[in-house]
């Protein structure tokens, strides 16, 4: 699991250390972690370190003088160093290190910003260690001009070079991963002491690259993660496994209440990603044109009819590719919230449903269903400002619904009415084509039918028992974002449509439960040795 936090609470985690007077060697620990991450990449990227050029964007805080101790680092490993100081002031012993070591100074006060943007944009390395989790609010004045230009002179040029941001790219908020421009875009962030939230979420995460954590050693006083990610080996111990004297009840019946005469695709890819999710059976409750569909699409959908307490089922998946006119169906829906069962509502279900909801219910809207729900219930939120601040809008619906609520986007998000916030981050661009949404419907609604009574499965995964909807739905988006970026791998990296999606997925399920502990011979519980 990955854990990040706010950064308030990598202060509090890093105060007993200050207050031992160790300030300083956690700043070494992070420059060096810095450093060493710069020649690491340096070096994958082909380029020697020796004769190399760095250049370091420095405030007046501890940001600044973590990058110029990485600096003077570098300029001790032989590489040109040049520090652009962006304040009127730098941190004291940073500086007096970095020039000890004979790196360059240069102040943004004394120079044309044109020709310093320029200088600095053609830097083998650039270090954006202007503001750290210290900063009010993003760049200003000329150190917002210079930063522009860079990112300006980057942009136009094919850059030889890349951008590391120190602990976050200045500009981007720790917390909220809300972003204030301009922003220079990185291809690495080396974080310190823990991945800061802000770093997970969008649109944060489109200016931060790759993340690595350095650790300097405050790692014991965390507490609560303000989000986490579901790695390779949490996926593999949250998968459902059948066991031996499975029968398709046990394994779980989902109800799938979806499609119309207008949309009657969705129903057949929400099936589709239900039955490549491994649910012992699905259920399909619809018009009768739309089950047709259904029954040529995919023939192991079992179509019935009447209302959704006619049918017994584990869980139910609502609302993909309904519209406000499907009365029947929409009713269907509202009892499947009614039936106490664990619902992923979708889509058209989502403006039909009561505004109190419970854990057990996932909502699985976009950012533009998320501003109309919210709208709904009394907020302002347009779909820009819920795409300019997704942690924010996630939590605000999952607090004012009491349901969970999952935001689809390049980084997925899954709030839990009790907290906890899951970000995923496994898919590809190509994800976002039509229907994409109905399959990850699906995979939820097959994860739930088969994990919903299972309370022990998660703890035994370190999951709390109040945020296990919240995983349960985080799963699915990641094996919805695995599945769409393994059927792009497959195209070499070209174009997918929804159906390839669930198509790719059991190859994904297997090939990640391989990395549960007992390896490949634990992948399904009938591959036992013979006795
Ligand atoms: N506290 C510690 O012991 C450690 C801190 N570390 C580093 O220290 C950083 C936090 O340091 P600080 O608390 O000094 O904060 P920052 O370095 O983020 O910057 C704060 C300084 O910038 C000014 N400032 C704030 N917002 C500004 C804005 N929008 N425009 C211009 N100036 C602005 C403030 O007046 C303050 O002087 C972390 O991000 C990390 O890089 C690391 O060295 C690890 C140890
Ligand atoms: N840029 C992107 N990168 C990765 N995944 C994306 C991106 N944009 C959208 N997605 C994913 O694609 C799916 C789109 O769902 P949705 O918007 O409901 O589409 P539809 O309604 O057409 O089915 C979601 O799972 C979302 O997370
Ligand atoms: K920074």
């Amino acid at each position: 699991m990955i854990s990040a936090y706010t950064g308030t609470q990598v202060r509090h985690a890093e105060e007993p250390l200050l207050a031992a007077g160790l300030g300083d060697v956690l700043m070494q620990r992070a420059a060096h972690g810095l450093a060493v991450a710069v020649i690491r990449e340096l070096k994958a990227r082909g380029l020697r370190v020796y004769g190399s050029s760095v250049a370091v964007l420095t405030g007046k805080g501890n940001n600044g003088g973590d990058g110029l101790y990485a600096a003077a680092f570098l300029a001790a490993r032989g590489m040109r160093t040049t520090a652009i100081l962006t304040a009127d002031s730098a941190h004291p012993q940073a500086l007096a290190a970095f020039e000890r070591a004979g790196g360059r100074v240069r102040h943004l006060s004394d120079a044309a910003p044109g020709g310093l943007a320029a200088d600095t944009a053609r830097a083998d390395v650039v270090i954006d260690a202007v503001l750290g989790t210290g900063a009010k609010g993003g760049l200003r004045g000329s150190a917002a001009a210079l930063i522009a230009a860079i990112a300006e002179a980057r942009t136009g040029s094919a850059a030889p070079g890349f951008v590391v941001a120190c602990d976050l790219p200045s500009g981007v908020d720790a917390d909220t991963g809300e972003v204030a421009q301009p922003v220079l875009a990185a291809d690495l962030t080396v974080t310190f002491g823990a991945a800061k939230a802000g770093l997970l979420a969008d649109p944060g995460a489109d200016f931060s690259g790759r993340v690595e954590v350095v650790p300097i050693g405050i790692e014991e006083n965390f507490e609560r993660p303000a989000l986490r990610r579901l790695d390779d080996g949490d996926i593999a111990a949250l998968l459902p496994r059948p066991e031996r004297r499975a029968h398709k009840y046990s394994r779980g019946v989902l109800g799938v209440v979806a499609g119309s005469a207008d949309y009657p695709g969705a129903a057949v890819l929400a099936c589709r990603g239900a039955l490549a999710a491994g649910v012992g059976m699905v259920r399909y409750l619809g018009p009768p044109e739309v089950a047709d569909l259904v029954r040529e699409s995919c023939p192991e959908v079992v179509c019935s009819t009447g209302a959704a307490a006619d049918n017994r089922v584990q869980a139910w998946l609502v609302g993909s590719g309904m519209g406000p006119g499907d009365h029947e169906q929409l009713q269907r829906a509202r009892d499947a919230v009614e039936s106490g069962l664990p619902v992923v509502a979708d889509a058209g279900a989502l403006p039909a449903l009561p505004d109190a909801l419970a854990p057990h219910v996932v909502l699985t809207p976009h950012a533009g269903e998320l501003a109309a729900l919210l709208q709904r219930l009394g907020g302002d939120e347009d779909r820009a400002a819920v795409e300019a601040g997704t942690l924010a809008a996630v939590r605000r619906a999952a607090a004012l619904t009491g349901a969970t609520v999952l935001l689809k986007g390049a980084t997925t998000l899954v709030a839990a009415p009790a907290g906890g916030v899951f970000g995923q981050s496994d898919g590809t661009p190509w994800l976002a084509t039509a229907g994409s949404g109905d399959v990850l419907a699906g995979i939820i609604g097959a994860l739930l039918a088969q994990l919903g009574s299972d309370v022990e499965h998660f703890g035994k995964a370190g999951v709390e028992p109040g945020a296990r909807w919240a995983a349960v739905a985080a799963l699915g988006a990641a094996l919805h974002g695995k599945a769409g970026r393994a059927a792009s791998d497959a195209c070499l990296g070209g174009p997918i449509a929804a159906g390839g999606i669930a198509d790719s997925l059991p190859h994904v399920w297997g090939k990640v439960s391989t990395l549960s502990n007992g390896g490949i011979r634990k992948r399904n519980s009938h591959s036992q040795p013979l006795r």
